[in-house]
């Protein structure tokens, strides 16, 4: 089994699946259905994918989309290391814009489960990292939106030492939170 870890927002998990090794190498089980529902975690997964960043300090994020297209994300780095982000963005939340971050690397196999109403991200640490999740529903854009990473009421404490950022257009011009949408009503 997976060791399972609440993280300090509500919904938030660490998970950390078993490596069998032996003489040809591992064996991991990178997700279980039914381990996260007896973990009270109800997902249905419909979409994998799977990202490439070149270089050490690329920042993807921090992304979401909107209800009724809201995804729950399963994110593991197959290759290299991140310092991943989750942003709470349920209006009604106590730790609504409060973030956390966390490293998954590929050499532990290290796992965040994203719930429906964060908004997430993530800043290469090393070179040729890929990042690999499962997502519980379809992209949309019409749904997708993004916020800014570095919104001071957000505030981030991103590493430092990455060297210069490599951020998409798109990212750079996310709006910031007091004018973002957000998810209202229960989640
Ligand atoms: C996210 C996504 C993108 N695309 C396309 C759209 C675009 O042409 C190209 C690159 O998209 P993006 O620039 O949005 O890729 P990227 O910046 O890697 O977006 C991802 O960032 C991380 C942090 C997340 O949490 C993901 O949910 C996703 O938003 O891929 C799909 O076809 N399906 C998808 O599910």
């Amino acid at each position: 089994m997976p060791e399972i870890r609440a993280l300090r927002l509500d919904g938030v998990f660490e998970l950390t699946p078993r490596k069998f090794d032996d003489d040809r190498g591992f064996f991991s089980e990178t997700y279980n259905a039914a381990f996260l529902a007896a973990n009270g975690i109800k997902t249905t997964f419909v979409q994998d994918n799977h990202s490439y960043s070149a270089d050490v300090g690329t920042l993807r994020g921090l992304h979401y989309q909107l209800p009724p297209r809201a995804q729950v994300k399963l994110v593991r780095v197959v290759r290299g290391r991140v310092f991943d982000v989750v942003v709470d963005l349920r209006e009604q939340s106590p730790t609504f814009a409060k973030w956390l971050g966390i490293e998954l690397s590929a050499a532990t196999g290290n796992q965040i489960l994203v719930p429906v109403g964060f908004a997430h991200g993530f800043l290469t640490l090393e070179p040729d990292t890929e990042v690999l999740y499962k997502v519980g529903d379809f992209y949309s854009p019409d749904h997708e939106r993004a916020v800014r990473f570095d919104d001071p009421e957000i505030a981030i404490d991103w590493p430092a030492d990455v060297g210069r950022l490599r951020i998409s257009t798109k990212d750079q011009r996310a709006p910031l939170l007091a004018n973002a949408a957000v998810f209202v009503g229960a989640a």
